[in-house]
C-alpha cells in the first residue's frame, strides 16, 4: 500500500515563470485521484512531476516517506505512467510494446507473455496483439497504452487523460478498469477534461492559474479497513 504525497510543489519549464505553484495533494492507496482544470492549467506537468520526469523548483514529491529523485527512482518506486501522447513505439506490435515494458521491469520472457494477453484481454484488444502501432485506429492505441499501464500492475498509477480518444462503450470500460486498480490497492490519479469522470473518482484537485484546490476530499469518504 503506496501513498505519494506532493507538498508544497512548485514547478517550471526552464527560466519560465512556474506553471504550478505550491500545490500539495496525496494520492491514496485504494483511492482515485482526478485531476481537472482547463487547458493548459498543468495537468499533465503535475502528472510528470508525480512520474518523476519533471523536477520541482520548490517543494518534495515523496513516496511512502521517502523522496523521489528522477524517473529512475520513481520506476524503482513502482510508479506506472499512461502518458497523454501513449507513448509507443510506433514500429513495435501492441504486444511486443506491453511485453518490452514488462521484461524491462525484471518480467521473465513467459510472463511478460501472459501477462499481456490478460491486459490485452482486459482492454478487448486480443484481436491487435500482433498488429504493428502504426496501423491501429488512435482508440486502439491509446488502449494499447491502458494495457501497458495496467500489465506493469503498479503502486502508483497515473493516467493522463487516457480516455480522449474512446467511443463511450470504451471509455467506461477504462474508467471502470481505472476503479479496479484502486480496488486492487493503488494509488490512482486521472488527469481528465470529463466531468462525469471526475465526479466518479474518490477526490478531485482542480488546477487554474497554477494554483491547485482540492473540491473534494478523500475525508468525506469510509475510512479504509
Ligand atoms: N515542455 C514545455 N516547455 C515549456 N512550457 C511547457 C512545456 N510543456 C508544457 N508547458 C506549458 O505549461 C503549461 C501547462 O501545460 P500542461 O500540458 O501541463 O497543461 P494541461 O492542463 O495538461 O493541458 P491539456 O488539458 O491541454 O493537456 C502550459 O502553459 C504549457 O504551454
Amino acid at each position: 500500500m503506496t501513498t505519494l504525497v506532493v507538498d508544497a510543489v512548485s514547478v517550471a519549464y526552464g527560466k519560465d515563470e512556474p506553471v504550478l505553484r505550491d500545490v500539495s495533494v496525496r494520492v491514496e492507496p485504494g483511492r482515485t485521484l482526478a485531476v481537472t482544470g482547463p487547458s493548459g492549467a498543468g495537468k499533465t506537468t503535475l502528472l510528470f512531476t508525480m512520474a518523476g520526469l519533471l523536477r520541482p523548483r520548490q517543494g518534495t514529491v515523496s513516496v511512502d516517506g521517502t523522496q523521489l529523485r528522477d524517473r529512475d527512482h520513481a520506476v524503482a518506486q513502482r510508479v506506472v505512467l499512461v502518458p497523454q501522447d501513449n507513448g509507443l513505439a510506433a514500429i513495435l506490435t501492441a504486444a511486443e510494446n506491453v511485453q518490452v515494458a514488462l521484461i524491462a521491469q525484471g518480467a521473465s520472457p513467459a510472463d511478460a507473455r501472459r501477462r499481456m494477453v490478460e491486459a490485452m484481454d482486459r482492454l478487448g484488444l486480443s484481436g491487435q496483439a500482433d498488429q504493428l502501432v502504426e496501423e491501429l485506429s488512435g482508440g486502439q492505441q491509446q488502449r494499447t497504452a491502458i494495457a501497458r499501464g495496467l500489465a506493469l500492475a503498479g503502486d502508483v498509477l497515473l493516467a493522463d487523460e487516457v480516455t480522449s480518444e474512446l467511443d463511450a462503450q470504451n471509455r467506461q470500460k477504462v474508467l471502470d478498469l481505472l476503479h479496479e486498480e484502486a480496488a486492487r490497492g493503488a494509488a490512482v490519479v486521472f488527469a481528465t477534461h470529463d466531468p462525469e469522470a471526475a465526479a466518479a473518482c474518490d477526490a478531485e484537485l482542480h488546477l487554474v492559474d497554477g494554483r491547485a484546490e482540492l473540491v473534494r476530499g478523500y475525508s468525506e469518504l469510509p475510512v479504509h479497513a
